[in-house]
């Protein structure tokens, strides 16, 4: 666990980044700021401007790595880790991804697209999504991506675009009727939910494949939820998958690959207390061993898909303090309350006002400082919700500095908006002391770029 900055210049242990707040990279230089990837913070909000996403390229290869090579390690037949893109794609983080190895999750259309501009090819990528339009089908059937199937809907669909010559190859998306304690809006295994073929559906998509040999069900997929701590929940979805392969098996498809999702939570705030990616890798691993090798079953390919554990802690985001506002203290609030604001907020992380998400944060220039105020650092958007952290403490924060909350890889630039016509920050890739530009700047040029204005408008 890495929670406090280390101020030497020795590279900092090794742990599972999953586990940090920081970046692993993460020091206090010798001016006193945080510096992350051998570049400093402040000097990166000067040179790339505010807000900004800096992404640890060391974090992101070492959860790679970790999941990977655990994942070779510890389970005895053949492995496959596929990043889940909607955490964060772009072109760099999908081709970052693919140079160590993985395969990648796409959910939509255009992280397909984007994922094949990075270089991907057909058999890298799973196309996921429950309501897939044609066009995304079709799209997945030319460049060979497998398809992970949602509903018998779709398997409808499918039969009627693949072909003997150009066949479908898929997963099924089971909805395994497991539910996982996290937060109401990131669970997807329970049985009243909208993702995956329900287990009283199987019999009926059995017998639809059965049927249509232009689709070739090559094994099964679930995905429980996100940011969930407890390892009992995947332990638990192996057995029901490997109950459900063998009846798979017993209709004569052509199983060989289990993808068991993603899912690991990572640490937001100090109190957080995830498994590590070798924990949660070795807990998956054994149940299937369990659950297929001792029962006889040749083991499958085992495929998994985490976004958040990769990318998350990987990134952080620096903001720009402005103005505060004191709220005397009154019988109402006893203790009154101070705003400060930031120059960014909902727009480019939605995390807090949707699912009451919390996170931790530091100034750059001076991380290490005693944090004696509560304050509640409030975004630029208006809305009342949109506060990004609620009664934190921090050194005494003055305007101009620069706010890092840490923890923003996952789920945050991939739900980014443009809110009250703001533009998107800038995201820097850093390593080694070099920062490199990934994701510019959307520009005010760039927020009309897609509007029109037919001319009888004009005055
Ligand atoms: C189908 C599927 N796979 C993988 C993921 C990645 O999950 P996480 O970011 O929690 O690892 C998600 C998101 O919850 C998902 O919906
Ligand atoms: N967007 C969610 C995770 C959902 C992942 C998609 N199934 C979050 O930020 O926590």
């Amino acid at each position: 666990m890495v929670s406090t900055l280390s101020s030497s210049t020795q590279a900092t242990p090794v742990v599972s980044p999953n586990q940090s707040l920081y970046p692993l990279t993460s020091r206090t230089n010798s001016q006193g700021h945080l510096e992350i990837g051998g570049c400093d913070v402040v000097e990166l909000v000067q040179e790339f401007g505010s807000p900004l996403y800096i992404l640890d390229e060391w974090t992101l290869r070492r959860a790679c790595q970790l999941y990977r090579d655990t994942l070779a390690q510890c389970y005895g037949g053949t492995s496959q880790v596929l990043y889940a893109t909607k955490a964060w794609n772009c072109l760099a983080i999908c081709a970052l991804a693919l140079q160590e190895g993985l395969g990648l999750d796409v959910a939509s259309g255009g992280e397909l697209y984007t994922a094949l501009q990075a270089g991907a090819k057909g058999e890298d990528l799973y196309l996921h999504g429950n309501a897939k339009s044609v066009e995304e089908l079709k799209m997945a059937l030319e460049v060979g991506c497998t398809v992970v199937v949602d509903s018998l809907f779709e398997l409808e669909q499918l039969a009627a675009l693949a072909t003997p010559e150009q066949p479908a190859r898929l997963l099924l998306r089971i909805n395994p009727g497991i539910d996982v304690h996290t937060h109401e809006y990131i669970r997807t295994g329970q049985t009243d939910s909208k993702f995956g073929i329900g287990q009283f559906q199987l019999p009926q998509a059995f017998e639809f494949l059965s049927q249509h040999l232009q689709l070739r069900c090559v094994g099964f997929h679930a995905h429980i939820g996100s940011q969930i701590f407890d390892l009992q929940g995947h332990r638990d979805l192996v057995g029901v998958l490997a109950q459900i392969w063998r009846q798979g098996l017993h209709k004569g498809l052509p199983l060989q690959e289990l993808n068991v999702g993603g899912g690991l939570g990572i640490r937001y705030v100090e109190s957080d207390d995830p498994p590590s990616i070798p924990a949660w890798v070795e807990t998956v691993a054994t149940a299937v061993q369990q659950g297929f090798g001792l029962a006889g079953i040749p083991l499958p390919k085992l495929l998994c898909e985490p976004g958040r554990s990769l990318i998350g802690p990987a990134a952080v985001t620096a903001y720009t303090l402005g103005g505060q506002k004191g709220i005397p203290a009154s019988d109402d609030l006893p203790e009154g309350r101070t705003y400060i604001t930031i120059d960014g907020g909902m727009s480019d992380n939605p995390r807090p006002m949707t699912y009451q998400a919390r996170y931790t944060a530091r100034l750059a220039n001076r991380p290490e400082a005693e944090p004696t105020q509560l304050v509640t650092v409030a975004g630029k958007h208006c809305e009342s919700g949109d506060v990004l952290l609620r009664d934190i403490r921090l050194p005494d924060p003055v305007a101009g500095e620069v706010l890092v909350v840490l923890a923003t890889g996952a789920y945050n630039y991939s739900m980014a908006s443009n809110y009250n016509r703001y533009p998107r920050p800038a995201a820097v890739l850093v390593n080694e002391g070099q920062a490199q530009l990934i994701l510019r700047r959307e520009t005010y040029a760039d927020l009309i770029r897609q509007d029109l204005l037919p001319e009888r408008l004009l005055r």
